[in-house]
This record gives structure tokens, sequence and C-alpha cells, in this order.
């Protein structure tokens, strides 16, 4: 909302070139390890992709299912990047690849993704207009408005079902359009409202990072709070979703699919705020390393297992250190701030009341003394005019009287 009309310009070109330029330094797989060098043995199953899109795809990669064989059901109980602690450290990377992929692409080594204060309660998607991220179009209640480039966009990794039935991986092929409808879930209530400011404020005050079993039913965990599983207070509720679920769910479409999700662009912005709220809640409670699960965390998550599939391989235990010492970029977020409650509103005006009365009551007191000492002083002289004063003779001052 701070940015000028230039900065958002630009922001908006630099995706869209991402989106149409080829990764000059990584491919994608497209086949399973049994097939990855193809039919004959020798023709391996590499693509290309683009910038924006590998950022699609390591996201898709990280929730699909594990093939199992043909004819049977794939396997849906890993997830690399969600329902654990690595949630939060899998996500930085995530977008600290896309920004640093963004700027060699820009040539601009100052070049910084900005945020999305989703936490602004209401039916409203703020950053939902041409300028930014696309307004509604007026033809198509799913669709974004023709005056913004994201109509243009074309989603990769759609067809889930192929790949679970068949074996297959996403690759490079872009199909539908983003479809985007906010608050639209008319037969889902709870997500047609973005999460409250007062929801930032609850979760990071929670002091634990994460709590046994370090899934998505945890209770009292900080992750499982901002990824969205948890009351904002903390409490685990299969019935909520909160924080960065809710934003993903009000959304209503692409950005509601964990599987296609980033393909709707607002999904960097709804990250980068996660990843803010994260960052505050480290430098408010400087957890240390030691917080971090070292074992028991789901597959992928625990803190010195690799994050799949980035590439170099990266740790969670390297994104869980403070991002303005170690990562080297920092966010500028006004943190909403605590409002009293009624009887805390009592209680302080009775406080205030009784001090403004002592110190009223003290001031009045010793105005009234003072000017009983003047009103003595001017009837009893402390040195009378019988006494020569001690000036005016002291040659003849005899020995034995007294000077006081
Ligand atoms: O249903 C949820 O809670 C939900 C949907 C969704 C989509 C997404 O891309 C995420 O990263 C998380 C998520 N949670």
């Amino acid at each position: 909302m701070q940015m000028s009309a230039a900065e958002k310009q630009a922001f908006v070109n630099a995706l869209d070139q991402a989106k149409r330029t080829v990764h000059p330094d990584l491919v994608i797989c497209t086949r399973r390890y049994q097939e990855v060098f193809g039919p004959d043995g020798n023709t391996p199953q590499f693509e290309n992709i683009t910038i924006y899109n590998y950022f699609v795809w390591t996201h898709y990669y990280s929730v699909s299912k594990t093939y199992l064989g043909a004819g049977q059901a794939s396997f849906g109980g890993v997830d690399f990047s969600h329902e654990g602690p690595g949630f939060v450290t899998w996500h930085r990377f995530h977008l600290m690849q896309l920004e640093r992929d963004m700027q060699d692409m820009l040539g601009d080594p100052t070049f910084a993704l900005p945020y999305w204060n989703f936490a602004i309660g209401g039916s409203d998607c703020d950053i939902c207009t041409d300028d930014l991220m696309g307004d509604r179009s007026s033809f198509e209640v799913n669709g974004i408005s023709p005056n913004s480039v994201f109509s243009q966009w074309r989603v990769i990794c759609e067809s889930v079902e192929d790949y679970d039935t068949q074996g297959t991986i996403c690759n490079n092929t872009e199909t539908s359009p983003i479809m985007r409808n906010p608050a639209g879930n008319v037969a889902r209530p709870m997500v047609q409202r973005l999460p409250e400011p007062k929801d930032v404020l609850d979760c990071l005050q929670l002091n634990t990072f994460d709590t046994p079993p370090y899934y998505s039913t945890s209770s009292e965990s900080f992750r499982n709070t901002i990824e969205g599983y948890s009351a904002p207070q903390g409490t685990y509720d299969p019935v909520i979703r909160s924080l960065h679920n809710l934003a993903h769910l009000f959304l209503n479409g692409t950005g509601g699919q964990t599987h296609l999700s980033p393909n709707d662009p607002i999904f960097v912005l709804l990250h980068t705020f996660t990843d803010a709220i994260f960052d505050e809640w480290l430098r408010r409670h400087q957890p240390g390393e030691i917080v971090y699960p070292e074992e028991n965390a789901p597959i992928g998550h625990n803190s010195r297992f690799n994050m799949v599939p980035f590439w170099p391989p990266v740790t969670n235990a390297e994104m869980f250190v403070a991002a303005p010492e170690n990562l080297g970029y920092s966010y500028e977020v006004e943190w909403p701030v605590r409002e009293f409650t009624v009887s805390e509103i009592i209680t302080i005006a009775i406080v205030a009341a009784v001090l403004v009365v002592a110190v009223v009551g003290g001031v009045i007191a010793c105005a009234v003394r003072a000017r009983t000492y003047r009103s003595v002083e001017g009837l009893q002289p402390l040195l009378g005019e019988t006494f020569r004063r001690y000036s005016e003779d002291e040659r003849r001052l005899d020995k034995s009287q007294s000077v006081v």
C-alpha cells in the first residue's frame, strides 16, 4: 500500500519478466527416478523452465504425492513444506531463491520482494487492483481483469490426477488462466474474511516455536498458529483456519490449492508477510537454534534435514536465523499494538484518578503550609530589634554570647 505507482509498476513488470525468462541455471526433472534416463536409458528427462514457473514447480514438488505403482493410490502423507516446523524455513528459502533469481535476471542486486499485510480483516482484497495483483474481471466471476498482465498468465502443474495415477511429474506446460474470487466461497463463510490484526498480535505472543507431534495438530505452537491450523491464540482446532491458511483460502481459487497456489502471484506477497511475522517472532523471542526440533518431526522437517527439492542442498536450521543479521534483508512493518479491555481501561482510570487526587492534594497541602509559614514570619521576625546585628559590630561581640 505504501509503494509508489512507479514501484508497483516495476514490481509487476519484474514478475511478468520472470514468468517469461528461462531459468539460466536450473532445469526440472520430469520423470521419477526409475524413468529419469528415458525409454532408451540415454535420454535424460529434464526440461528448461522459466524463473517464475520454477518457483511454482518447487512448491508443487514439495507437496506432491508419492507414486506407489500402477493401479495403486498414490500416498499423500508426505508434505515437505507444510504441516511441520519446516513450514516457515522452507517458505523462507523458497522466497529467497526467487528474489535472488529475479535480482540476477534484472541485474539489480537491490531488487527486493515486497509484502502484503493480509491481516486487515474484512472481505476486501486491497491488493487486487490493476496496478498490483489484478482486479476482478467484469466478465468472469473467477477471473482477473483484462487490464492486468496477470490475466495473461497461465498456470502449470494443474494435471494432478495424471501425475498421481500415471506416476508422471509436472512440467513447464502452461494450461488454464489463474482463478481467483476473493471472499467468494459462499459454502464456507469462515474463509470469506481475512485474518484480523489482533490475530498477528496473539500469535506473536506464543512462546514455544513448535510442540509435539510437530504437525498440523500441534497446540500452543507458534509455527502451527502462523501456518493457520490453530486459533490465533494457539489452541489447535481441526475446524479452524487462520492467518496464512486463511489468507490462502480467502483467495478462493488457484491460490487456495497447495499444488497450484504459487501460480497466483499473490502467493509471493502472502508468504513474504508470513515470513515477516516469523522474523518478528524470532526477534521478540530470541529462541536460539536449539528450539527447532532436531528429531521426531515429519520427514524433511527436522533441523538438519535438507529442504526438498531445493538445489544446492539447504537445511531447515540454516533458515532458522534472524533475517536482518544473518540473511541480509529486513521487513518494514508497523506491528499492531494491543488494545486494552474494558476492565483494564476501568482499572487504569481508577489508578489515574487516585494518582491525580494524591498529587493535587499534596500540592494544596504544600501551598497551605507555605502560606502559614509566611504569615508567621511576618508576625515574628527571627532577629528582634533589641538585638544588635552580627554584621554591625563583630569587634564588640562578647565571647560568652551565642552567635546563633
Ligand atoms: O486448506 C488449507 O488450509 C490450505 C490451503 C492451502 C493452500 C496453500 O497453497 C498452502 O500453502 C496452504 C494451504 N492450506
